[in-house]
């Protein structure tokens, strides 16, 4: 199993920087505030390298907070945050950009800049934050709007595009900044049905073809059971189940879990 829930023997000391059995992702005794509202409680999970983890729990169970605490876009309250054994929320600050740069996110909106066309919007942060050439990045740029389908529209801008074709030009995005792990957070949400299936398949391709590490949360449970390799089930800031999505789909242990399926399968 590439992701668990048990806490780790050696809680309270710092993470050793490199652990042995290959930890990508920690979270050790995470606790999320947002005023009295405790979203995350004492939360444990690791994922290895490579894995693909799945977030499923009803809304408001805290899973988007997860990914944006791994964006460093909140922080947390109690506990600590490890990429590869090193700190996320170090005190010395300076240090975070270094490990951010390992992740990568594709959010519910696409987020793309209006003004630049699709190319430009995918060599932009390459050329700024990794200090690639101009021509280097839009190498890799053309690859990558290839590999979502979109290679004939380098030139567009986003608003020539329909919805699932600037969730790929997303996706792509994340993808140029070379990071380890990808974060999806219900990135077919804000789609119309008819173009949800092109993202997905897409996404279903990086999963099965590259050996970035996914964290993902969704509703589409099919695409879950596809790509997955552990299923972590949230409830109330906590996971109260975890395993392999055959386990966790067909058999799970959890009346809550059972319950939470039966309504979104
Ligand atoms: N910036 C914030 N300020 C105050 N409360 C917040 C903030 N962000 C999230 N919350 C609250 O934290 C709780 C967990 O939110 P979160 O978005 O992580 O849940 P979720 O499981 O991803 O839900 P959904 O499936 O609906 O997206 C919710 O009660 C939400 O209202």
């Amino acid at each position: 199993m590439s992701a668990d829930i048990t806490p780790p023997k050696t809680a309270g000391e710092p993470a050793a920087k490199h652990l042995p059995d290959g930890e990508l992702i920690r979270f050790d005794r995470v606790t999320k505030r947002f005023g009295k509202n405790t979203v995350l409680d004492n939360l444990c999970f690791s994922a290895r390298p490579g894995k693909h983890v799945t977030l499923i729990g009803p809304s408001g169970s805290g899973k988007t907070t997860i990914l944006r605490l791994l964006m460093t876009l909140v922080t947390p309250d109690e506990g600590t945050i490890t990429i590869d054994g090193e700190n996320l929320y170090p005190a010395d600050r300076r240090h975070v950009r270094e490990v951010r740069k390992n992740i990568g996110m594709v959010f519910q909106q696409f987020n793309l800049f209006p003004n630049m066309n699709v190319l430009r919007n995918i060599t932009e942060a390459p050329v700024r934050v990794l200090g690639l050439s101009r021509d280097e990045a839009e190498e890799r740029g053309r690859e990558l709007l290839d590999m979502v389908g979109l290679g004939d529209r380098c030139a567009a801008k986003p608003t020539q595009l329909s919805g699932g074709q600037q969730q790929r030009v997303a996706i792509a995005r994340a993808l140029a900044m070379r990071p380890r792990i990808l974060l999806l957070d219900e990135v077919t949400s804000a789609l119309d049905p008819e173009l949800v299936a092109g993202v997905l398949d897409v996404l279903r391709d990086i999963a099965h073809t590259t050996d970035i590490t996914m964290l993902c949360v969704t509703h589409e449970m099919n695409f879950a059971r596809d790509i997955s390799d552990d299923v972590l089930m949230f409830d109330s800031g906590k996971v109260i189940e975890s395993g392999p999505p055959e386990k966790i789909f067909t058999d799970p242990e959890q009346e809550r879990t059972r319950e939470f399926l039966s309504a979104v399968l």
